[in-house]
């Protein structure tokens, strides 16, 4: 079975950015939890509003199903409930959680083109995050570095 890796951390963080980059490094599969939203929670959050967990229980039993197939998943994860309903489909599953200064996240959310998420939503992101305990054995990356110094980390901390 392919290795099961969640790349988490709040919007805007680079998750999907050195997901695909570790997964076209290594041949695993990649997907975008971005693309398993319902419309309404693509269009709640379009307008502004954060999502609440019942929103994404469901979008999380989809990134779920996704994860069990193997490869890579770009996941905001952002509490541990949410990594734990991962588990529940993927119970080997690894995770890279990308960190960053709140104001360099910002700055590229502003620079991003054409994406749903509103960087006035950050703050929420924020206040919901649950990082990784030391149980959950994550490997922690700073974000926004040279990218291929970033899959060359991830490789080497998760032995890929
Ligand atoms: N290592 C990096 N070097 C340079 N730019 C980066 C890097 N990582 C991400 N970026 C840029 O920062 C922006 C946010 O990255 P990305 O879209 O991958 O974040 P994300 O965590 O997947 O966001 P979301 O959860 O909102 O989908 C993008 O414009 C991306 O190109
Ligand atoms: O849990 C959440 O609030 C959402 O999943 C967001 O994190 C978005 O999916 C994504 O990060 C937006 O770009």
């Amino acid at each position: 079975m392919a290795p099961r890796i969640v790349v988490m951390g709040v919007s805007g963080c680079g998750k999907s950015r050195l997901g695909a980059a570790l997964a076209g490094a290594t041949g695993l599969a990649f997907r975008d939890a971005d693309d398993l939203h319902p419309p309404a929670n693509i269009a709640k959050m379009t307008r502004g509003e954060a999502l609440t967990d019942a929103d994404r229980w469901p979008w999380l039993d989809a990134c779920g199903a996704a994860l069990a197939q193997g490869g890579v998943l770009a996941c905001s994860a952002l509490r541990r409930a949410y990594r734990d309903r991962l588990r529940d489909f993927a119970p080997d599953l690894r995770l890279i959680y990308l960190t960053a200064p709140e104001a360099e996240i910002t700055e590229h959310l502003h620079a991003r083109q054409g994406h749903f998420m509103p960087p006035a939503l950050l703050a929420s992101q924020l206040a919901a995050l649950e990082p990784p305990g030391v149980e959950e054995h994550a490997l922690i990356l700073r974000a926004f570095r040279p990218i291929g110094q970033m899959v060359a980390k991830a490789r080497d901390g998760l032995n890929l």
